[in-house]
């Protein structure tokens, strides 16, 4: 059927284009932008950002501004700063489909990377494909397969080693966690100790993740920077990003290919890559997913183990400075395990203080403290606050989590929080589902394969090990005071000193025999 349109046809559409110019014209006059600091001409707020703990400036700017939504500009570009859970979720849950892109980082294109992680891609049908992807392996469903695999990690790398090497701790945590997320992965054999690819990854994500926060590099607030000589002085972040490209490649390719010849070889078990390329395998589109595939591995790495760490580091932080939370949930895990097994799953909903205990620990020190950024893609109007297409929206998990009038003592660790008479309670925010793993569509999709990480790592921690502080010269206990790193996306706490030892009456020999020894996993 033909369509003709008429003259009449055209003048009520352009009738229709005027107002609606007219209604966005009027909006942006009349409407407020939410409160924001007095700027300077042209540059904005960008010398009143700062580049590290970029989450307690926002915290700050909350109690001089009267709230918990702010406007700050950099060079005119927009950023929408939201310190409260629920206006985070009016607009990046409720209004997901206009708040779930993100900004472009200028240092990510200096690095010369954008289109690999799917963390920073737009909300394009590129980053909708490899989250599908995502999805298809690591649904709630099949939780169990990657908590057999945790199992198989927390006891036969982490425990031995901190029985072994216990002043090795953070390494040993981080090559656990890093192992587990690489063998979840890739399903490529993983050497307990000093693999080559973990030290690789360490390094590579822990670049990628100082590209991607918001304060650290000056390009990302200036982004004209990018085209200066890398000769000029004052540019390092040239050849840091020629650095981190290198690694960053050779982290996509390197356990990738490794991978493929084992599927080839027909030694691999199953991972996300095998399962995912058999499951493409027919499809007519098999070349376009098999890249899918391989950027999304890449970032399953990467997601998971920075973050992992980050928390379980929080988590042995925690028990080193609050000894009698220990020795509570100490004394929960041997009524419900007993003295002379280890933990698994089957006692994970018997456990509640040690689940208070891990809520507390993520909001504690909320792991990616300012989320990760969205960006809006149509304008919009909030609580008669106008906000601009292409503004960048800062969820601030760390406010959020420490706003007192939801956790009074918000600096304190205390885990009652959570907890009355035995039962955890329902009416107040919870970490484990709110903040901590983002808002709306970008939602971590791996939260529950991390608590279920965290879960059993705490819970066999605490059944053989006392976490204590290491004495000094005059057999005092060296205090430690909680302190994270000031310029990443993640929140690691930096290097402190601290004793694990086995715990009095476990017979350690006799609850790892049969996991000790074991170099590949
Ligand atoms: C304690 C550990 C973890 C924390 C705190 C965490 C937190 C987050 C946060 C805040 C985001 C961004 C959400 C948003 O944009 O609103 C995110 C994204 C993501 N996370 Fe996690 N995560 C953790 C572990 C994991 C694990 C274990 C996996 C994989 C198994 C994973 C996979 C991802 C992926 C693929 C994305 C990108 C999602 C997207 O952009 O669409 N994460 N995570």
């Amino acid at each position: 059927m033909m369509v003709t349109i008429g003259l009449k046809d055209i003048i009520f559409l352009c009738f229709c284009a005027i107002i609606h110019l007219t209604y966005r014209r009027y909006k942006r006059r009349v409407l407020p932008l939410p409160p924001s600091l007095p700027g300077w001409p042209i540059v904005g707020n960008a010398f009143q950002l700062p580049l590290t703990y970029v989450h307690i400036f926002y915290q700050d700017l909350e109690r001089k501004l009267g709230s918990k939504i702010m406007y700050v500009e950099s060079l005119g570009q927009p950023t929408i700063v939201i310190n409260d859970a629920r206006i985070a979720s009016d607009l990046l849950e409720k209004r997901s489909a206009f708040y779930s892109s993100r900004p472009r980082l200028p240092m990510f294109e200096v690095i010369g990377l954008t289109r690999i992680f799917f963390v920073i891609l737009p909300h394009d049908d590129d980053w909708r494909n490899q989250r599908r992807v995502f999805h298809q392996y690591f649904s709630k469903k099949d939780l169990p397969r990657e908590e057999e695999k945790a199992l198989a990690f927390i006891r036969k790398a982490l425990l031995p080693n901190l029985y072994q090497t216990p002043e090795n701790f953070r390494d040993h945590a981080r090559e656990c966690i890093g192992g587990l997320a690489l063998s979840i992965t890739y399903g490529i054999p993983v050497n307990r100790n000093n693999d080559p690819l973990i030290k690789l990854a360490a390094e590579a994500f822990l670049a990628a993740g100082m590209a991607i926060a918001p304060g650290v590099y000056w390009v990302n607030k200036f982004p004209f920077l990018k085209h200066v000589p890398g000769w000029l002085p004052g540019t390092q972040f040239k050849q840091f990003a020629r650095h981190a490209r290198v690694q960053l490649n050779r982290i996509v390719e390197e356990p990738y290919q490794m991978a493929q010849k084992d599927i080839k070889d027909s030694t691999a078990p199953e991972s996300f890559v095998s399962a995912s390329l058999e499951n493409y395998k027919n499809s007519p589109d098999f070349e376009l997913f098999q890249s899918h595939i391989k950027n999304a591995a890449s970032q399953v790495f990467g997601a998971a183990s920075e973050t992992t760490l980050t928390a379980l580091m929080s988590f042995i932080l925690a028990m080193l400075i609050y000894p009698e939370i220990q020795r509570k949930a100490q004394e929960e895990v041997d009524l419900v395990v007993g003295t002379d097994r280890l933990p698994d799953f089957s006692h994970r909903s018997q456990l509640p203080y040690l689940t208070a205990v891990l809520k507390e620990v993520l909001r504690w020190n909320p792991v990616l403290p300012t989320g990760v950024a969205h960006v809006t893609t149509v304008e919009d109007v909030y609580a008669g606050y106008y906000i601009p297409k292409g503004a960048t929206i800062i969820a601030n998990a760390y406010a959020m989590l420490h706003d007192e009038e939801v956790f009074p003592n918000p600096k304190e660790f205390d885990p009652d929080r959570f907890i009355k008479d035995g039962v955890l309670v329902e009416d107040i925010l919870d970490p484990m589902v709110t903040a901590t793993f983002g808002f709306g569509r970008r939602v971590c999709p791996g939260a529950h394969v991390a608590l279920a990480t965290l879960y059993i790592a705490a819970a066999s921690i605490l059944s053989m090990f006392d976490i204590s502080p290491v004495l000094d010269e005059n057999n005092n206990p060296i205090k430690v005071k909680p302190e994270f790193i000031a310029a990443s996306l993640a929140s690691e706490p930096l290097p402190f000193p601290c004793k694990i030892t086995p715990r009095h009456g476990k017979d350690i020999d006799g609850l790892l025999a049969g996991n000790m020894g074991v170099e590949i996993l």
